[in-house]
């Protein structure tokens, strides 16, 4: 195993974008999936870029630009691919085609570089390896190829012959710092948790302290730490079906899901005990920081989707009263290393190896050092419940109680997993009904720049949890 760490770093640095890429670059963006803060008013400063050896004529660029403005204060990546005009694909109807600009070079295709293979081979040779993860191959194989279309926040390429059959994941939002979603999984699989697809290799970039802006802030990170993970290979799960689509199409037969969602309830306990056994124990809880964390939080959120702001007071109301049934709580609770931001469309089902767990970078709209923190387990378990509900909401079963009999069998089984006493239990009861409030607003404000068609869907459910109802 080669010990010298594989970062990029100075010798790997070339300008940034200049205007006319920028440009280009701007629209473009603005229209991906993966772009954070649609809807926003942000300005795209480039920040840091770098080069990756590429095959003559192509140039491979990953550009890290800052998204400021607005409130927001986000990395994110932009990886390209610069070749000669006229060079297969080259239609400006292509989604993988950003453009074409004037160089002195000559005219250039800009292609997006997540969708292109030669990317792909330079990402695994600059990638630093798993321990008997085999290393990077001089001409890894790429049959079968293909970047996924799916709706995700970063941008994922299915590589089905490398390292026998792996997923890469080009980050776009970057966290600086290490990212959980390398670190987490490593530090599971290590400690021989199976429930999470192992990690291979992951490619790093590295920056000087004066690179960091003078009037950077907390929000980005950008400060002390000077690493990012900018992209993560990991072992591929066959015929690993989506637990959303899966929740989906189930729903839409009207097909109990319970079964399924008791199964994931055991794996989430033992991704919980998994974790708590990797990494330090957190603080127990106090109830006056959780408080003071949930009303900072739905603040926040209110502030950013002005379709809570009518509901901001009874908002107020519930997390006074939330306040009061938290003071109340016997049972000691501890806090944890966790997912952070888990749903059904971050566990994978397969029929030979059950459920799997993945994506555990956190919600992607928060700030790095908050999605890293000792959290509470019960967090995750309030994002599963908000998950049935959007799954009934799109799937429309027609049993009514499709998605309360989904919850309640996996909340049993986590319960029975992870052998709560009777006052744990109902704890955990009234910490997820405020957690589920919590996640909803998050929702609103992420659906409200994601996909505003959806937005009815958490907000019904705040309305719902405000009024009493579940
Ligand atoms: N290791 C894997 N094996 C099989 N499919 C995967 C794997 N990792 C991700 N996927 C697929 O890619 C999608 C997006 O992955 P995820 O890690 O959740 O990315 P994002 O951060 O963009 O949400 C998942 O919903 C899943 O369908
Ligand atoms: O998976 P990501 O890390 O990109 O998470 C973000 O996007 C999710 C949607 O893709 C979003 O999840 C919400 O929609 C899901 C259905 O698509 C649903 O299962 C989740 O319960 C719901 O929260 C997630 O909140 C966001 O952080």
């Amino acid at each position: 195993m080669d010990e010298t760490p594989r970062v990029l770093g100075e010798a790997q640095r070339v300008p940034p974008p200049d205007d006319d890429l920028l440009a280009l670059l701007d629209p473009w963006m603005r229209a991906r999936r993966w772009y954070p803060v649609k809807g926003v008013d942000v300005a795209h400063v480039p920040w840091i870029s770098f080069a990756l050896p590429a095959p003559a004529p192509l140039r491979i660029e990953l550009h890290l630009l800052r998204l400021v403005g607005d409130g927001v204060e986000l990395v994110v990546q932009v990886p390209l691919i610069l070749a000669p005009a006229g060079t297969a694909p080259d239609a400006a109807d292509d989604p993988r085609v950003v453009g074409h600009l004037e160089t002195p070079d000559g005219p250039v295709t800009v292609h997006d570089g997540a969708t292109h293979p030669a990317l792909w081979t330079a990402v695994l040779a600059a990638s630093q390896w798993e321990d008997g993860a085999g290393g990077p191959e001089p001409d890894p194989d790429l049959t079968g190829g293909r970047a996924l279309t799916v709706e995700q926040s970063n941008s994922s390429v299915l590589l089905p012959a490398v390292a026998g059959g792996t997923m890469l994941k080009v980050v776009r939002a970057v966290a600086i710092g290490p990212n959980p979603d390398v670190t987490i999984p490593r530090a599971l699989a290590a400690h021989g948790w199976r429930g999470v697809p192992r990690p291979l290799a992951w490619l790093t970039a590295t920056w000087a302290e004066s690179d960091v802006p003078a009037e950077h802030d907390s929000v980005t990170g950008l400060g002390p730490d000077r690493t990012a993970h900018l992209a993560v290979l990991t072992e591929f799960v066959a015929g690993g079906r989506d637990g959303f689509d899966l929740a989906c199409s189930y729903a839409r037969q009207d097909q109990s899901f319970t079964e399924l969602s008791a199964d994931l309830g055991r794996v989430v306990a033992d991704m919980h005990a998994a974790l708590a056994g990797a990494f330090e124990p957190g603080p127990l809880l106090d109830a006056g920081w959780l408080v003071d964390d949930l009303r900072r939080r739905a603040a926040e959120a209110v502030a950013k989707a002005p379709v809570l702001s009518r509901r901001a007071a009874e908002i107020v109301g519930f997390l006074d009263a939330a306040e009061g049934r938290l003071a109340r709580i016997d049972a000691p609770i501890r806090m944890q290393h966790v997912h952070g931001d888990l749903h059904l469309g971050q566990v994978l089902h397969s029929r030979d190896h059950g459920w799997k767990v993945l994506d555990f970078e956190g919600e992607p709209l928060r700030p790095v050092a908050e999605r890293t923190r000792a959290d509470l387990a019960l967090r995750d378990v309030a994002g599963m419940v908000r998950s049935f509900d959007y799954a009934a909401a799109v799937g429309r079963p027609g049993d009514p109680t499709w998605d309360v009999r989904a919850r309640d069998a996996f909340l049993e089984a986590y319960r029975v997993a992870t052998g709560a006493s009777d006052a744990e239990a109902e704890a955990a009861q009234t910490i997820v009904r405020i957690l589920a409030l919590d996640k909803a607003l998050y929702e609103v404000v992420y659906e409200s720049r994601n996909r505003p068609d959806w937005t009815w869907i958490p907000l019904d459910a705040v309305d719902r949890i405000l009024s009493g109802r579940t």
